[in-house]
């Protein structure tokens, strides 16, 4: 049974619409991020979930129990959903243990065991020792933490987080990304993560969706999105893209100004199709031959890779390699195998690969 279901669900404020028409799956165990620039609408998405904004149309069911839809509202406090936010919203009068605590507070009075769960999940967040500190003697890494064993503490069905590493220093956020991903499956809840940052999304993610203007462009894996795009938008969204104008000369081939290229799968476009043949910078390989059909424009080392940008047959290509190839060098451009991504002319901006 999916942990969320979420099906054709419109939402305005002021009788503007923000959300049109949106449907969404979560399966069982599943960390799925809502990705998009600001103002998409993902928060709103996430408070409709939630049961804090009214819906103007559409169903949705946490579990298979239904929450919304025509008619009715489950409250939020009986949705049985966890939420952390961004600015971590913890109590600062109340010490690190007694915010954990809160958690439970409508849910169970007997203090041991109250106090039991709490030291299990201070734990569990690895802040054992920290339960009688204020939340400002903690830093910013530390609070979140508080903050998501205050939401895990009773047991959610489905945990909702909301941008909620952009506070953090990016030293930090990584491994808390890693800490909070592991934790969520070690428990089994499914969750929903809001975030601008793809390197975010790619990281804690199993699926994303990729949000504009109130609708879901693309939804899937994080590798399928970044080289299988089925739109420009999600293209150029995801990373850096060349695009080099092809024609299709078989079911499997384009040619380009580099010459016809295979596809490691069928085309899917009509023989004779003009459009334009989308390769990452990791998708082209260079290497080093005075007879080379390209040569090196500019380089720049950003230590895990250098960046590196050719120009071959007309074209100008960004490529990412390991090392920083001697300057002025001639090269020889190829493209690695792979099933290949063609925005055919006749299709605007998607994809038929
Ligand atoms: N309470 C509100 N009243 C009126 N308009 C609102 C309200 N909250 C959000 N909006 C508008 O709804 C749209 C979607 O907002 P939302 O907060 O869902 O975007 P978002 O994708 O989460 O953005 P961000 O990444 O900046 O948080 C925006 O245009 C925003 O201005």
């Amino acid at each position: 049974m999916a942990a969320l279901d979420v099906n054709n669900l419109s939402c305005s404020y002021n009788g503007n619409r923000v959300l049109n028409n949106l449907s969404l799956q979560v399966e069982d165990n599943e960390i799925m991020c809502l990705l998009g620039a600001s103002g998409c609408g993902k928060t709103t998405l996430l408070k409709a979930i939630a049961g804090l904004l009214p819906v103007s149309q559409g169903e949705i069911a946490i579990h298979g129990n239904t929450m919304n839809s025509q008619g009715l509202a489950v409250v939020p406090e009986r949705r049985n959903v966890g939420m952390i936010f961004q600015d971590y919203a913890l109590f600062p009068h109340l010490s690190v243990a007694q915010n954990v605590a809160f958690g439970i507070q409508n849910k169970e009075r007997n203090k041991a065991l109250v106090a039991d769960k709490v030291a299990e999940m201070l734990a569990l967040v690895n802040l054992a020792d920290l339960g009688a500190r204020q939340p400002h003697q903690l830093s910013g890494g530390q609070q979140q933490r508080v903050a998501i064993a205050r939401a895990m503490i009773g047991k959610p069905q489905l945990m909702l987080l909301d941008e909620p590493f952009s506070n953090i220093d990016t030293q930090v956020r990584m491994r808390l990304i890693g800490e909070i991903r592991e934790l969520l499956k070690s428990q089994g809840i499914s969750a929903i993560f809001v975030t601008h940052s793809k390197e975010e999304a790619f990281a804690f993610s199993d699926r994303l969706a990729l949000f504009r203007a109130g609708h879901i462009e693309q939804v899937g894996r994080p590798q399928t999105l970044y080289q299988h795009p089925q739109t420009r938008f999600v293209a150029d969204f995801l990373g850096l893209a060349n695009y080099v104008p092809a024609t299709v000369i078989d079911t499997n081939t384009v040619l380009t100004a580099m010459g016809p290229i295979a596809s490691q799968s069928v085309l899917n476009a009509d023989i004779g199709a003009t459009g334009q043949l989308m390769l990452r910078p990791r998708q082209i390989q260079l290497s080093l031959t005075e007879q080379g059909n390209g040569h090196v424009l500019e380089q720049q080392f950003l230590g895990t890779h250098s960046r590196c940008v050719v120009e071959c047959q007309g074209l100008r290509l960004e490529v990412s390699t390991n090392d920083l190839l001697p300057a002025v060098s001639q090269v020889h451009v190829k493209v690695l195998p792979h099933a290949l991504t063609f925005f055919p002319d006749s299709e605007g901006q998607r994809a038929v690969a």
